[in-house]
């Protein structure tokens, strides 16, 4: 028993020391979600904390910390989403869960996601839970002790087998230029290829058989090249902004025909993919566009195309579930992560419906329909639909043109109408 506990921490240990020397990295604290993360580093000589880093280190209770490791990045997303949801519905009301990272400034992919948990009950149950934990998972879990005005992070054991370690002292940090969340999107949040996708879905075909059926619907569409076709107009906006309404007006209008992506052949699978970590449930929006693509590509040779949503809609949402906290977080405004994929169609224009928050929950209402949890997450969270529409406006080549959604249906098509004449010549 005493073996196999000593392999597994080994073996533990060797994985946190694979993700970068620990020295070199910077730890992140959701601590509140208003305002910048808390960064620390780690330090083999004594610091005293900042009054800030004292809210969280300095107060009573136990501090610990935990990070998943595995070579499969499939499996280390959906054991962060266990996780997560374990620490949610078990941990009393006396617990406190942060999202927390660690990562080395301004280098893309160095992100190891975990939490910090600040247990303040008198029970042993993040104790417990933790064991669990790390019996079962690649998890790593270091716990945080105090002495003074210093507090170190130790390597945390259930079993005091342990040899004591060298203490690394939690040394408060400048916040990084770039958050940590923006660090890891390409190709685990927005996808710049069908390739990379298609990838994500092959690695998790074994544990969600219905990869397999959606890569066959990629495979099925023929190559497509869109040389003196017509007009391909994309309608994107939040939920409830009209998007429905107007594309339905469009079609009837100009005699065009209406796609949408996701297309009408993955709704089966949307609520499967939708249960599943962002990785997943990302890559399978990123290979809902090329088949729209693929519909596109035949359609707009026989008459102009609405689509209802599209890579903006992939991108916006994607990114801005990905960046925690404000606005500010978001990638910068020139970063290259707002770049159209090179090798997905592009449109000819594309339109983004907006509304006040006020006019939206109205709709919302009006409509009298089930939300999805994004949308009631949307209305709870201003931040994050603040994010989206601020992502949406980023995106570049083609960027969109920001449409006032909040007249009548008859004047918003109007004005419309206006745009596409002007802007395509129909
Ligand atoms: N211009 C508008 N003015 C007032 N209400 C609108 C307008 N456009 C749409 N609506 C109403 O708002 C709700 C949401 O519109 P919908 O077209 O379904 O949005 P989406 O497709 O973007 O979710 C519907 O009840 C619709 O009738
Ligand atoms: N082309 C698309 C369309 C939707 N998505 C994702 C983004 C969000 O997570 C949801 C929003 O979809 P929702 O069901 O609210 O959309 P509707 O307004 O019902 O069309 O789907 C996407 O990633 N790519």
């Amino acid at each position: 028993m005493r073996l196999k506990f000593l392999s597994r921490f080994t073996m533990l240990k060797r994985a946190m020391f694979r993700c970068g020397e620990l020295s070199s990295r910077v730890f992140a604290v959701e601590f509140d979600l208003r305002t910048q993360p808390l960064y620390f580093t780690l330090s083999s000589n004594p610091q005293e904390l900042h009054h800030a880093h004292q809210q969280l280190f300095g107060d009573d209770g136990k501090l610990f910390s935990l990070h998943v490791h595995s070579d499969s990045r499939t499996e280390k997303a959906r054991a962060h989403a266990e996780i997560k949801h374990k620490l949610s519905v078990t941990l009393s009301r006396d617990c406190d869960v942060f999202e927390a990272s660690s990562f080395i400034p301004d280098v893309k992919n160095s992100v190891v996601k975990g939490f910090f948990i600040r247990d303040k009950s008198t029970t042993a149950l993040s104790e417990d839970i933790l064991k669990t934990l790390q019996q079962s998972k690649s998890v790593c879990v270091f716990s945080y002790k105090r002495e003074g005005e210093y507090c170190w992070q130790e390597l945390w054991s259930p079993v005091n087998q342990v040899q004591e370690s060298a203490r690394q002292y939690v040394t408060p940090a400048a916040a990084a230029e770039h958050h940590p969340s923006t660090l890891n999107i390409t190709n685990s949040d927005v996808f710049y290829s069908m390739h990379e996708a298609y990838k994500v879905l092959q690695e998790c075909s074994d544990i969600i058989p219905e990869s397999k059926e959606v890569l066959k619907l990629v495979d099925e569409q023929s190559e497509t090249s869109r040389a003196d076709g017509f007009p391909v107009i994309v309608i994107e906006g939040l939920d409830a902004t009209g998007k429905t309404t107007l594309t339905e007006a469009l079609r009837e209008s100009l005699n065009a025909t209406l796609l949408k992506s996701p297309p009408q052949c993955l709704a089966p699978f949307r609520q499967r993919f939708d249960s599943e970590p962002p990785l997943i449930r990302r890559a399978f929006y990123a290979l809902g566009n090329y088949i729209t693509a693929a519909h596109i590509g035949n359609e707009s040779l026989r008459a102009p195309v609405i689509v209802d949503r599209y890579w903006h809609s992939t991108a916006a949402y994607a990114i801005a579930t990905a960046v925690g906290g404000r606005v500010e977080n978001l990638p910068k405004p020139d970063s290259e992560l707002y770049q159209w994929p090179e090798d997905l169609l592009q449109p000819n224009l594309v339109l983004l419906l907006t509304v006040s928050p006020e006019e939206r929950l109205r709709r919302l209402r009006d409509r009298g329909q089930d939300k999805t949890v994004e949308e009631a997450e949307l209305e709870l969270n201003q931040l994050f639909r603040l994010k989206v529409e601020e992502a949406y406006k980023r995106i570049q080549n083609p960027a969109c043109i920001i449409v006032d959604a909040s007249p009548s249906p008859q004047e918003v098509l109007r004005q419309v109408q206006h745009l596409i004449r002007n802007k395509c010549h129909l």
